[in-house]
Protein backbone atom coordinates (compact mmCIF):
# COMPACT_ATOMS: atom_id res chain seq x y z
CA UNK A 1 0.00 0.00 0.00
CA UNK A 2 0.96 3.42 -1.08
CA UNK A 3 1.97 5.44 2.52
CA UNK A 4 0.64 9.11 2.39
CA UNK A 5 1.19 11.69 5.34
CA UNK A 6 -0.18 15.29 5.15
CA UNK A 7 2.67 17.83 4.81
CA UNK A 8 2.43 21.56 5.41
CA UNK A 9 -0.99 23.54 5.97
CA UNK A 10 -2.65 26.10 7.68
CA UNK A 11 -6.15 27.57 7.48
CA UNK A 12 -7.82 30.80 7.96
CA UNK A 13 -10.26 33.49 6.91
CA UNK A 14 -8.30 35.21 3.27
CA UNK A 15 -9.27 38.58 2.38
CA UNK A 16 -10.83 39.92 5.39
CA UNK A 17 -11.84 43.38 3.62
CA UNK A 18 -12.12 45.74 6.24
CA UNK A 19 -12.87 50.07 6.17
CA UNK A 20 -11.97 51.58 9.90
CA UNK A 21 -13.29 55.11 10.02
CA UNK A 22 -11.51 57.21 12.64
CA UNK A 23 -14.02 59.94 13.58
CA UNK A 24 -12.76 61.38 16.89
CA UNK A 25 -12.66 64.45 15.66
CA UNK A 26 -14.84 66.07 11.94
CA UNK A 27 -11.34 65.65 10.59
CA UNK A 28 -12.03 61.65 9.71
CA UNK A 29 -9.51 58.92 9.21
CA UNK A 30 -9.78 56.11 6.83
CA UNK A 31 -7.84 52.83 6.72
CA UNK A 32 -8.44 50.35 4.20
CA UNK A 33 -7.15 46.86 4.51
CA UNK A 34 -7.74 43.28 3.08
CA UNK A 35 -6.29 41.09 5.98
CA UNK A 36 -5.73 37.61 5.69
CA UNK A 37 -5.37 35.20 9.06
CA UNK A 38 -4.23 31.86 8.97
CA UNK A 39 -3.73 29.00 11.31
CA UNK A 40 -0.95 26.31 12.28
CA UNK A 41 -0.31 23.75 14.61
CA UNK A 42 0.76 19.95 14.93
CA UNK A 43 -2.62 19.19 17.02
CA UNK A 44 -4.72 20.38 13.98
CA UNK A 45 -3.64 17.80 11.88
CA UNK A 46 -7.37 15.67 13.00
CA UNK A 47 -9.22 18.13 11.29
CA UNK A 48 -7.29 17.26 7.70
CA UNK A 49 -6.92 13.89 8.53
CA UNK A 50 -10.54 12.83 10.39
CA UNK A 51 -12.60 15.60 10.54
CA UNK A 52 -11.90 16.47 14.26
CA UNK A 53 -12.86 20.06 14.41
CA UNK A 54 -12.64 20.19 18.04
CA UNK A 55 -9.30 22.33 17.95
CA UNK A 56 -10.95 23.91 15.21
CA UNK A 57 -11.38 28.17 15.88
CA UNK A 58 -13.47 28.19 13.09
CA UNK A 59 -12.36 30.89 10.16
CA UNK A 60 -15.76 32.81 11.01
CA UNK A 61 -14.30 33.52 13.88
CA UNK A 62 -10.87 34.66 12.74
CA UNK A 63 -13.02 36.78 10.19
CA UNK A 64 -14.86 38.48 13.29
CA UNK A 65 -11.76 38.99 15.37
CA UNK A 66 -10.46 41.07 12.77
CA UNK A 67 -13.34 43.31 13.10
CA UNK A 68 -13.66 43.11 17.10
CA UNK A 69 -9.78 44.32 17.06
CA UNK A 70 -10.36 47.06 14.32
CA UNK A 71 -12.62 48.58 17.10
CA UNK A 72 -9.87 49.44 19.07
CA UNK A 73 -8.37 50.81 16.05
CA UNK A 74 -5.48 49.65 13.16
CA UNK A 75 -2.96 51.96 13.55
CA UNK A 76 -0.39 49.98 10.94
CA UNK A 77 -0.87 46.92 9.10
CA UNK A 78 1.92 45.53 11.37
CA UNK A 79 1.30 46.27 14.12
CA UNK A 80 -2.43 45.20 13.96
CA UNK A 81 -1.23 42.32 12.87
CA UNK A 82 0.90 41.46 15.70
CA UNK A 83 -2.05 42.28 17.45
CA UNK A 84 -3.60 38.98 15.67
CA UNK A 85 -0.88 36.85 15.50
CA UNK A 86 -0.34 37.22 19.79
CA UNK A 87 -3.80 36.96 19.98
CA UNK A 88 -4.37 33.70 18.37
CA UNK A 89 -1.04 31.85 19.48
CA UNK A 90 -1.92 33.33 23.36
CA UNK A 91 -5.41 31.95 23.42
CA UNK A 92 -5.75 28.64 22.31
CA UNK A 93 -2.31 26.90 23.34
CA UNK A 94 -2.36 24.20 20.61
CA UNK A 95 -2.18 27.33 17.82
CA UNK A 96 1.74 27.47 17.61
CA UNK A 97 2.13 30.20 14.42
CA UNK A 98 0.37 31.09 11.49
CA UNK A 99 0.60 34.10 8.53
CA UNK A 100 -0.71 37.26 9.13
CA UNK A 101 -1.43 38.91 5.73
CA UNK A 102 -2.23 42.61 5.12
CA UNK A 103 -2.75 44.86 1.95
CA UNK A 104 -3.74 48.40 2.81
CA UNK A 105 -4.97 50.50 -0.44
CA UNK A 106 -3.91 54.28 -0.36
CA UNK A 107 -6.59 57.31 0.14
CA UNK A 108 -5.80 61.00 -0.21
CA UNK A 109 -8.08 63.99 0.89
CA UNK A 110 -10.31 65.13 -1.87
CA UNK A 111 -9.14 69.37 -2.27
CA UNK A 112 -12.82 70.83 -2.19
CA UNK A 113 -12.98 74.48 -2.68
CA UNK A 114 -9.66 74.72 -2.20
CA UNK A 115 -9.15 72.75 0.67
CA UNK A 116 -8.71 69.19 2.18
CA UNK A 117 -11.80 67.97 2.88
CA UNK A 118 -12.74 66.47 6.17
CA UNK A 119 -14.50 63.53 5.17
CA UNK A 120 -14.27 63.06 1.12
CA UNK A 121 -11.10 60.54 -0.37
CA UNK A 122 -9.83 59.75 -3.67
CA UNK A 123 -7.83 56.24 -4.02
CA UNK A 124 -4.80 57.07 -4.95
CA UNK A 125 -3.69 53.56 -6.76
CA UNK A 126 0.00 54.55 -6.17
CA UNK A 127 1.09 51.33 -5.11
CA UNK A 128 -0.88 48.57 -2.75
CA UNK A 129 1.05 48.37 0.78
CA UNK A 130 1.96 44.79 1.98
CA UNK A 131 2.61 43.44 5.55
CA UNK A 132 2.90 39.40 7.12
CA UNK A 133 3.43 38.61 10.36
CA UNK A 134 4.50 35.30 10.26
CA UNK A 135 5.03 33.01 13.86
CA UNK A 136 7.15 29.51 13.28
CA UNK A 137 8.99 27.66 15.47
CA UNK A 138 8.17 30.56 18.34
CA UNK A 139 9.37 33.07 16.13
CA UNK A 140 7.76 36.12 14.85
CA UNK A 141 8.58 37.63 11.58
CA UNK A 142 7.34 40.82 10.39
CA UNK A 143 7.48 41.90 6.45
CA UNK A 144 5.94 45.13 4.92
CA UNK A 145 6.42 45.59 1.25
CA UNK A 146 4.59 47.35 -1.77
CA UNK A 147 3.53 45.80 -4.98
CA UNK A 148 1.83 47.62 -7.92
CA UNK A 149 4.22 50.56 -7.69
CA UNK A 150 4.43 51.55 -11.19
CA UNK A 151 7.28 53.37 -12.51
CA UNK A 152 8.78 54.38 -16.31
CA UNK A 153 11.73 56.43 -17.27
CA UNK A 154 11.45 58.07 -20.52
CA UNK A 155 15.24 58.34 -21.22
CA UNK A 156 18.44 57.66 -18.97
CA UNK A 157 18.18 53.70 -19.70
CA UNK A 158 20.54 51.85 -22.16
CA UNK A 159 20.99 47.95 -22.65
CA UNK A 160 23.51 46.68 -24.35
CA UNK A 161 26.78 44.43 -24.42
CA UNK A 162 25.11 41.08 -23.82
CA UNK A 163 26.25 38.13 -25.63
CA UNK A 164 25.03 37.54 -28.95
CA UNK A 165 24.18 34.28 -30.65
CA UNK A 166 21.94 32.32 -33.32
CA UNK A 167 19.31 33.27 -31.45
CA UNK A 168 19.68 36.75 -30.84
CA UNK A 169 17.62 39.37 -32.48
CA UNK A 170 17.34 41.92 -29.90
CA UNK A 171 19.59 45.50 -30.98
CA UNK A 172 21.58 47.40 -28.47
CA UNK A 173 20.17 50.65 -27.31
CA UNK A 174 21.83 53.74 -25.61
CA UNK A 175 18.44 55.54 -25.13
CA UNK A 176 15.24 53.38 -24.26
CA UNK A 177 11.99 53.38 -22.33
CA UNK A 178 12.94 51.79 -18.78
CA UNK A 179 9.82 50.55 -17.08
CA UNK A 180 8.40 48.28 -14.48
CA UNK A 181 5.69 47.33 -11.90
CA UNK A 182 7.51 46.97 -8.65
CA UNK A 183 7.06 44.17 -5.68
CA UNK A 184 9.17 44.25 -2.82
CA UNK A 185 9.03 42.88 0.59
CA UNK A 186 11.76 44.14 3.08
CA UNK A 187 11.97 42.24 6.61
CA UNK A 188 12.65 44.28 9.84
CA UNK A 189 15.05 42.74 12.09
CA UNK A 190 13.61 41.27 15.14
CA UNK A 191 15.65 43.24 17.47
CA UNK A 192 14.19 46.60 15.89
CA UNK A 193 10.27 44.63 15.60
CA UNK A 194 10.84 44.38 20.06
CA UNK A 195 12.52 48.11 20.42
CA UNK A 196 9.43 48.89 18.29
CA UNK A 197 8.99 50.42 14.48
CA UNK A 198 7.21 53.83 13.54
CA UNK A 199 5.74 50.85 10.75
CA UNK A 200 4.06 53.94 9.01
CA UNK A 201 6.52 56.14 8.95
CA UNK A 202 9.19 53.34 7.02
CA UNK A 203 6.92 52.27 4.80
CA UNK A 204 6.35 56.31 3.71
CA UNK A 205 10.55 56.35 3.70
CA UNK A 206 11.03 53.16 1.73
CA UNK A 207 8.56 54.08 -0.56
CA UNK A 208 10.09 57.23 -1.00
CA UNK A 209 13.66 56.18 -1.49
CA UNK A 210 12.54 53.26 -4.00
CA UNK A 211 11.42 56.28 -6.27
CA UNK A 212 14.36 58.09 -5.92
CA UNK A 213 16.72 55.41 -6.52
CA UNK A 214 14.71 54.03 -9.53
CA UNK A 215 14.36 57.77 -11.11
CA UNK A 216 18.30 59.03 -10.12
CA UNK A 217 19.77 55.51 -11.10
CA UNK A 218 20.90 55.77 -14.70
CA UNK A 219 20.24 52.35 -15.73
CA UNK A 220 22.05 49.74 -17.69
CA UNK A 221 19.75 46.83 -17.08
CA UNK A 222 16.84 46.63 -15.00
CA UNK A 223 18.93 44.44 -12.54
CA UNK A 224 21.35 46.86 -11.72
CA UNK A 225 18.41 49.48 -11.09
CA UNK A 226 17.05 46.88 -8.65
CA UNK A 227 20.52 46.39 -7.01
CA UNK A 228 20.13 50.38 -6.44
CA UNK A 229 16.78 50.61 -5.23
CA UNK A 230 17.74 47.82 -2.61
CA UNK A 231 20.92 49.26 -1.54
CA UNK A 232 19.09 52.97 -1.06
CA UNK A 233 17.27 51.05 1.19
CA UNK A 234 19.10 49.06 3.06
CA UNK A 235 22.00 51.79 3.57
CA UNK A 236 19.07 54.02 4.62
CA UNK A 237 17.36 52.19 7.40
CA UNK A 238 18.62 50.46 10.42
CA UNK A 239 15.49 48.21 11.05
CA UNK A 240 15.59 46.60 7.75
CA UNK A 241 17.46 43.41 7.44
CA UNK A 242 17.14 42.57 3.55
CA UNK A 243 14.78 43.38 0.88
CA UNK A 244 13.07 41.26 -1.97
CA UNK A 245 12.12 42.14 -5.11
CA UNK A 246 10.30 40.96 -8.32
CA UNK A 247 10.21 43.42 -11.17
CA UNK A 248 8.58 42.94 -14.62
CA UNK A 249 10.25 44.64 -17.43
CA UNK A 250 7.35 46.37 -19.40
CA UNK A 251 8.88 46.55 -23.13
CA UNK A 252 8.10 49.51 -24.76
CA UNK A 253 8.64 48.90 -28.42
CA UNK A 254 9.94 51.60 -31.03
CA UNK A 255 6.77 51.12 -33.60
CA UNK A 256 8.59 51.11 -37.23
CA UNK A 257 6.75 54.70 -38.56
CA UNK A 258 9.21 54.45 -42.13
CA UNK A 259 6.04 52.60 -44.25
CA UNK A 260 4.42 56.19 -43.75
CA UNK A 261 7.59 58.15 -44.66
CA UNK A 262 7.81 59.09 -41.16
CA UNK A 263 11.44 58.86 -38.68
CA UNK A 264 10.67 58.20 -35.08
CA UNK A 265 13.03 59.54 -32.70
CA UNK A 266 12.21 57.44 -29.39
CA UNK A 267 8.82 58.99 -29.36
CA UNK A 268 6.37 56.52 -30.76
CA UNK A 269 6.22 53.12 -28.84
CA UNK A 270 3.96 50.49 -28.46
CA UNK A 271 3.54 49.31 -24.87
CA UNK A 272 3.97 45.19 -24.90
CA UNK A 273 1.89 43.30 -21.93
CA UNK A 274 3.55 39.85 -22.30
CA UNK A 275 5.64 38.19 -22.53
CA UNK A 276 7.81 40.52 -20.01
CA UNK A 277 11.40 40.04 -18.39
CA UNK A 278 11.14 39.10 -14.92
CA UNK A 279 13.48 40.22 -12.58
CA UNK A 280 13.86 39.14 -9.05
CA UNK A 281 16.21 39.89 -6.72
CA UNK A 282 17.39 40.15 -2.88
CA UNK A 283 19.50 42.84 -1.64
CA UNK A 284 20.87 41.73 2.15
CA UNK A 285 22.19 43.77 4.78
CA UNK A 286 25.56 42.05 5.59
CA UNK A 287 26.20 39.75 8.71
CA UNK A 288 22.46 39.59 9.51
CA UNK A 289 21.00 35.85 10.01
CA UNK A 290 19.11 34.53 7.33
CA UNK A 291 15.17 34.08 8.31
CA UNK A 292 13.91 31.53 5.54
CA UNK A 293 10.57 31.08 7.78
CA UNK A 294 9.84 34.50 7.58
CA UNK A 295 8.83 34.05 3.52
CA UNK A 296 7.38 30.69 4.00
CA UNK A 297 4.38 30.90 1.94
CA UNK A 298 4.45 34.66 0.75
CA UNK A 299 3.58 34.80 -3.00
CA UNK A 300 5.90 36.08 -5.20
CA UNK A 301 9.67 35.18 -3.47
CA UNK A 302 11.56 32.67 -4.05
O1 LIG B 1 17.28 45.39 -18.32
C1 LIG B 1 17.27 44.36 -19.04
N1 LIG B 1 17.78 43.19 -18.53
C2 LIG B 1 17.78 42.02 -19.24
O2 LIG B 1 18.24 40.97 -18.75
C3 LIG B 1 17.23 42.06 -20.53
N2 LIG B 1 17.05 41.12 -21.50
C4 LIG B 1 16.43 41.73 -22.53
O3 LIG B 1 16.07 41.16 -23.61
N3 LIG B 1 16.22 43.05 -22.26
C5 LIG B 1 16.71 43.29 -21.03
N4 LIG B 1 16.74 44.41 -20.25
Amino acid sequence: MTAVRLGDNKYGKAEVRLVRVTRDTARHEIEDLNVTSQLRGARLEGSFLEGDNSLVVATDTQKNTVYAFARDGVGSPEAFLLRLAEHFTGEFDWIEGGLWQAEQYSWERIVAGGAEHDHSFARTNRATRLAAVQVVDGETHVTAGLTDLTVLKSTGSEFHGFPRDRYTTLAETTDRILATSVTARWRYLPEAVAAGIDYNAVYAEVEALLLDAFASTHSLALQQTLWEMGKAVVEAVDAIAEIRFAMPNKHHFLVDLAPFGLDNPNEVFFAADRPYGLIEGTVVRDGVAEAPNAWKDLPGFI
